[in-house]
């Protein structure tokens, strides 16, 4: 379980402020229009930002002052999510060991990882060397292999084409359903929300303005989700 209690962050003129709790297992599409404070609200689940008051428990373990590395989490955003000069399984293997010295045991869940994503056979390749999709595959099997019991995704795959965009949201959501991982991902697109999330937390001007069951928000024809539809 996840929670804030009484959070208020600030970003220049901008308050984000939240009261959530988001149970164990649940995959959450964050929405809002631009502005609403979805990034600044994953930032502060991450640890990159610092609310000026209220408190974070994960797991009931209070992190709001927790440095990032220190959190139960693993974040994937749009982009920037590889380092061009490390290959495949080094970036993958940055996951459990950012000093890359690994034993044969984390080699060999390197090598299950980048399996379960279907990029066997490609572990000696560079990032230059690969499609987008494949890319972000690389970028999941780390968040994978970090085994984490909270993601954090900021529009993952935005840049995706629309195939490739719902292959890895179905992936995502069964990698989700075979670990039990709770995961929040920011997006703009009720479709891709639909195919992997299924609660919703819509925010706007920094306020919670509606935490659904996502399929029960949808049927609200006339509810708050109403401008995605
Ligand atoms: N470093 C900063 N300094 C000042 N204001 C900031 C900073 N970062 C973000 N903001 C402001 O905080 C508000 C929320 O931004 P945030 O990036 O969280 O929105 P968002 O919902 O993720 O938007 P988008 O969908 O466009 O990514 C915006 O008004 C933004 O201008």
């Amino acid at each position: 379980m996840l929670r804030l209690e009484g959070i208020r962050v600030t970003q220049g003129s901008f308050t984000l402020a939240a009261d959530l709790t988001i149970p164990k297992g649940a995959r959450v599409a964050l929405m809002g229009a631009s502005g609403s404070g979805k990034s600044t609200l994953l930032s502060t689940l991450s640890g990159f930002l610092w609310p000026d008051a209220g408190r974070i428990t994960m797991a009931g373990v209070d992190v709001t002052k927790a440095p990032v590395a220190d959190r139960p989490i693993s974040i994937l955003f749009q982009d920037g999510n590889l380092f061009p000069h490390l290959n495949v399984s080094d970036n993958i293997a940055l996951g459990i060991a950012p000093n890359l010295r690994l034993t044969p045991e984390d080699r060999a869940r390197v090598l299950e990882a980048l399996a379960k994503v279907e990029l066997d056979g490609m572990s000696d390749r560079m990032p230059s060397e690969l499609s987008g999709g494949q890319q972000s595959r690389v970028a999941l099997a780390r968040m994978l292999l970090r085994d984490k019991p909270i993601a954090l995704l900021d529009e993952p795959f935005s840049a995706l084409d629309p195939g490739l965009r719902r292959e890895m949201l179905g992936l995502v959501r069964t990698l989700c359903e075979e670990t039990g991982q709770t995961l929040i991902m920011a997006t703009h697109d009720l479709r891709d929300a639909e195919k992997l999330c299924d609660r919703v937390v819509l925010l706007d001007a920094g306020k919670v303005v509606l935490d659904a069951p996502l399929k029960q928000a949808i049927r609200d024809r006339n509810g708050p989700l109403e401008p995605w539809m």
